[in-house]
């Protein structure tokens, strides 16, 4: 392992203040992305993320032929005929999910071959769901593992004007339907299989991005969406900060009893992930138990701060923190127990966190193993704060939403060293 494949945090002895903004949300600008690229005409996106999975997106959208330009470090500019040309190979979109599910419902209603693929992490990662959708819409979809590679023919449209899908795996794919359903030549259905839905607060992002390029959505009910087939009008779209980056400021605040301004009030957020702000500011009586399913990617980020908690904390509602870019609730049980053996236990598709506040101070040296996750590696660097001899392995890995997170703790004083 090179010494650019660790970094070791040295604790922090003084409460972490300074202003750090966290980057543009990564879901908000993968749709505003696809949404300005099935758009006819020229969008522009500010505030917008620049980061693998935006990087992957735009440049899957380049290869259909959208012209997508980056005036500055935070702005697309977009500018696009209203389809998605088929690409001459597969689009790689290393380990996005909203890449790969957005763009897997939008190829379908282009007229061509389209083959969606991902890195390794990305081919163990479930589409099967979103796929036997499309085939009930008369879409010729072939995904043999039901992960990507996904190959898609398409003729331009449905054959049928309603779907269910079963989204308990992952919201993303009534996401992707919903987003490629305003291009349908009919107005077209969404129906839940059965009512529950991890992270219900995405499919509200979508609509409220949808909208905002022009569709029209209605709800005749909690499980089924009726979009209008508009397609989209090419606007100008501002994205707001990254909520999911935003827990790491907030928790490393809270540990540190600092006063870290992230320039943007918890209440103004709509990402599902703000709602860990409450929880967050509860440290260090965080609640007993805590339900991770509206907040899902916040999970790890709670998981480490419980570790400093008063009382243990068990979460629930994360089954499918096991299908994100690792198996989270198996990476926070063994980055844990690195740390201190018995400190978590999973309990099925619980993960069960044995606080202990006299962790910090301590020194306890553990190389926390990523699993290429970069949340994983966002969220123990946190533990890095408190306790002496926390190394994160492949710390490179937070390119996928946040590349400048080592920067922002390092401006907030905190001590990193490399190999
Ligand atoms: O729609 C989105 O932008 C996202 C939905 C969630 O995934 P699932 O719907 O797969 O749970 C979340 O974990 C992911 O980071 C972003
Ligand atoms: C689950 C995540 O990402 P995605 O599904 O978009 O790859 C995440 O960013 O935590």
């Amino acid at each position: 392992m090179s010494t650019e494949d660790r970094l070791t945090i040295r604790p922090t002895r003084r409460p972490l203040v300074g202003h750090v903004a966290p980057p543009g949300s990564k879901s908000i600008t993968n749709r505003a992305l696809l949404l300005a690229g099935l758009a006819r005409g020229v969008s522009h996106l500010t505030g917008a993320l620049k980061s693998d999975d935006t990087r992957y997106m735009a440049d899957a959208l380049r290869a259909m032929g959208v012209t997508v330009e980056e005036p500055d470090e935070t702005s697309f500019r977009v500018t696009a005929s209203g389809e998605l040309r088929p690409p001459a190979g597969p689009l790689f979109l290393g380990n996005a999910g909203t890449a790969t599910r957005f763009l897997t419902a939008a190829v379908a209603l282009g007229r061509g071959r389209y083959v969606i693929d991902g890195d390794e992490h990305m081919r163990k990662r479930p589409i099967k769901p979103l796929v036997d959708a499309l085939r009930r819409l008369g879409v010729e979809v072939a995904a043999p593992t039901g992960c990507p590679p996904v190959t898609v023919d398409a003729t331009g449209r449905f054959a049928a004007d309603r779907v269910v899908i079963d989204a308990g795996l992952s919201s993303q794919y009534v996401s992707a339907l919903l987003m490629a359903g305003a291009c349908a030549r009919e107005p077209f259905e969404i129906e839940l299989a059965g009512s529950e839905i991890g992270a219900r607060g995405y499919i509200d992002l979508t609509l409220a991005a949808m909208r905002a390029f022009g569709a029209t959505i209605s709800q005749p009910s909690p499980s089924i969406w009726r979009v209008e087939p508009t397609g989209y009008a090419a606007t100008d779209y501002h994205v707001e900060p990254d909520a999911s980056a935003a827990t790491y400021l907030w928790a490393a605040d809270v540990l540190t009893g600092g006063a870290i301004d992230i320039g943007t009030p918890a209440a103004a957020f709509t990402q599902p992930d703000a709602m860990a702000h409450a929880v967050i500011a509860s440290f260090p009586r965080m609640p007993g138990v805590i339900d991770g399913s509206q907040m899902q990617d916040a999970v790890p980020t709670l998981a480490v701060l419980a570790a400093f908690n008063e009382t243990p904390v068990r979460f629930v509602g994360i089954s499918n923190l096991r299908v994100k870019e690792c198996d989270r609730i198996r990476a926070l049980s063994t980055g844990l127990n690195a740390i201190r053996r018995g400190l978590a236990t999973e309990d099925g598709d619980d993960l069960v966190v044995a606080a202990d506040p006299a962790l910090a101070g301590q020194r306890l040296p553990a190389a926390i193993d990523t699993f290429a996750d970069h949340r994983i590696a966002m969220s123990f660097a946190l533990a890095g704060l408190r306790i002496e001899g926390i190394t994160i392995l492949d710390p490179n890995c937070v390119a996928k939403t946040y590349p400048g997170y080592w920067d922002a703790l390092a401006s907030l004083g905190v001590g990193l060293e490399r190999g």
